[in-house]
Parts: C-alpha cells; sequence; structure tokens
C-alpha cells in the first residue's frame, strides 16, 4: 500500500517543455498514463524512477521525496533489458541486486530468501516451468512476463512500466498485461503505467491520467473516462471498440491467459539446490 503524490512537476529539455506543472496522486491503484507519442509518458516514468531529474516540482512516495538511489521502485521497461544467455530464474534473480553487493552476486551467494522470492516472482507472472529457460529462447511476451518478475524480486513500493507491451501482438499484450495487473495486486503495489493501446488500458487500467503536449488533460477512474476524453487525446481513430468491454479482468485471467502453475517456488528451489 503506497501513495505517490506529483507535485507541479515540469521537464524541459532545453526548448522542448516535455512536462509542464503536472500533479496528481495515485494511491494503491492501477493507474495508466495515456497520451500521443511525444506527450511526455516516458519522461513522467523517467522522473518517477529518478533518472531524469525535474526541472520543478517535487515527487513523493508515502510522504518522503523521491531519490534516485530508490530500491523499492520497480520498473519495467518496452525492451526488458534482460540478460538473454541466462535463464528466467537467472534474470529474475538480479531483481535482488540493489539488496546485496555485485560481488557477492558474481558468486551467486543470493540467501536462500532471495532464490525463493525470484522463484515466487516467476510464480506469479506464470512462469515457474520455465524457470531454468534461456530468455533467448522465450517468446516476447515470456520475456516482458520476465522482466515484471525481475521488478517484483525487488520487493517494490511503487511499480512503473513504460509502454511494457509496445511490441507486443494483441492477444500477448492482453496477456502480459494482466500478469502485470496481477502482480501489482498480490504485490500490494501501487502501479504507473504507460499506454498508447486505449483499449488495453480501459480493460485494465483503475485510473486514467491523460497527457497532451506535456500537460494533464485528465485524471479519471475508469467509469469517468469517456469515448469524448480519448478523442481530445488522440483524435477520433483509438475509441473505436471502447464502449463495447464487457469483459473484466477477473475474466481475462480467467480465461487461461494467466493461468495459475502447478509447482510450488518452495519445490523448485530445491530442485536448484539438488
Ligand atoms: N533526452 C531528451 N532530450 C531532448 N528532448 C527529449 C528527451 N527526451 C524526450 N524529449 C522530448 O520530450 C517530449 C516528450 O517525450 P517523451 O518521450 O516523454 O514522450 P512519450 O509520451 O513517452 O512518447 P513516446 O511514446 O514516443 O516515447 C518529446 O517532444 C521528446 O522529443
Amino acid at each position: 500500500m503506497s501513495t505517490l503524490k506529483i507535485e507541479n512537476l515540469s521537464k524541459q529539455y532545453g526548448d522542448v517543455t516535455a512536462l509542464e506543472d503536472v500533479s496528481f496522486e495515485i494511491e494503491d491503484e492501477f493507474a495508466v498514463l495515456l497520451g500521443e507519442s511525444g506527450a511526455g509518458k516516458s519522461t513522467m516514468l523517467r522522473c518517477v524512477n529518478g533518472l531524469t531529474e525535474p526541472t520543478e516540482g517535487t515527487i513523493a512516495l508515502d510522504g518522503t521525496e523521491i531519490s534516485d538511489s530508490q530500491t523499492d521502485v520497480g520498473m519495467i521497461f518496452q525492451q526488458h533489458n534482460l540478460v538473454e544467455g541466462v535463464s528466467a530464474y537467472l534474470n529474475a534473480l538480479t531483481g535482488s541486486l540493489n539488496r546485496v553487493s555485485m560481488l557477492k552476486s558474481l558468486f551467486q551467494w543470493q540467501s536462500r530468501e532471495d532464490k525463493l522470492r525470484a522463484l515466487e516472482a516467476l510464480e506469479t507472472v506464470g512462469l515457474l516451468e520455465e524457470s531454468h529457460q534461456r530468455v533467448s529462447q522465450m517468446s516476447g511476451g515470456q520475456q516482458q512476463r520476465v522482466g515484471i518478475a525481475r521488478a517484483l524480486v525487488q520487493d517494490p513500493r511503487l511499480l512503473l512500466a513504460d509502454e511494457p507491451v509496445a511490441s507486443l501482438d494483441p492477444s500477448s499484450a492482453e496477456t502480459v498485461m494482466g500478469y502485470l495487473r496481477k502482480a501489482a495486486a498480490e504485490h500490494d503495489v501501487t502501479a504507473l503505467v504507460s499506454l498508447h493501446q486505449v483499449n488495453i488500458a480501459a480493460y485494465f487500467g483503475d485510473r486514467f491520467i491523460g497527457l497532451k503536449d506535456g500537460e494533464k488533460l485528465f485524471d479519471v477512474r475508469r467509469d469517468e473516462l469517456t469515448p469524448e476524453l480519448i478523442d481530445d487525446l488522440y483524435g477520433s481513430v483509438e475509441t473505436v471498440g471502447l464502449a463495447e468491454q464487457d469483459e473484466t479482468v477477473e475474466e481475462i485471467l480467467n480465461n487461461g491467459k494467466a493461468p495459475e502453475t502447478a509447482s510450488k517456488p518452495e519445490a523448485v528451489t530445491e530442485e536448484i539446490e539438488a
């Protein structure tokens, strides 16, 4: 359970205004940042993650200003930044790197607790059975699920994702978003996710923040997200089908797109240690 508070955030890159006086607060929600390319979504996430310094404004997590060395903010990237030549398990385990020294991790001295956490995270994203598989042999959607597991291993209070499904086909995109939503719910973390696919956003989001030319155009809950607001943000093309969503997140997860796995993490840890 955590609260992210953004106040009067502005970011200037030379003459380019990427963000202009944006404020909002999210608490224990799955919030989606919407906006056209160039609207400022990545800049917002990078500022929250401490990767980019805002020109003005403040960002606080549970009342404390965020710093660039914050270890409890998990980030999932569009290009998942995994080490492709090693297993899903080892990639997930690197999420604990912030908590153990590099030397220890090089010699794989992570604690049993870290190992179990990595396997639990892989179970959350439905990849426990595939934990030994090399990431290079996985599909794009599976790779992105490993990216989610790695972020979970950090034990974050806040989960950020920058266009996590932009490079996936619609069906894989839905599956990955299902797991991301499930991960946030199971780990009780607030999530801020940028998406450009409005229909996917409308399925999974609780809260929608629309950015246009760096400014906040709207900040609404799911039942307030209207085709008119989307039109204001993108023009009329993207709203097709927005009114026709009757499948709930739970239904998507139950439809087999986010199945439970059979093995338990404890059993796999024992296998690894054997
Ligand atoms: N490092 C940078 N230097 C200069 N300008 C930048 C930099 N990063 C972003 N911008 C500019 O800031 C504006 C907002 O970019 P940003 O990447 O945040 O938008 P976005 O909504 O994430 O778009 P996209 O979905 O295409 O990534 C754009 O005009 C962009 O060109």
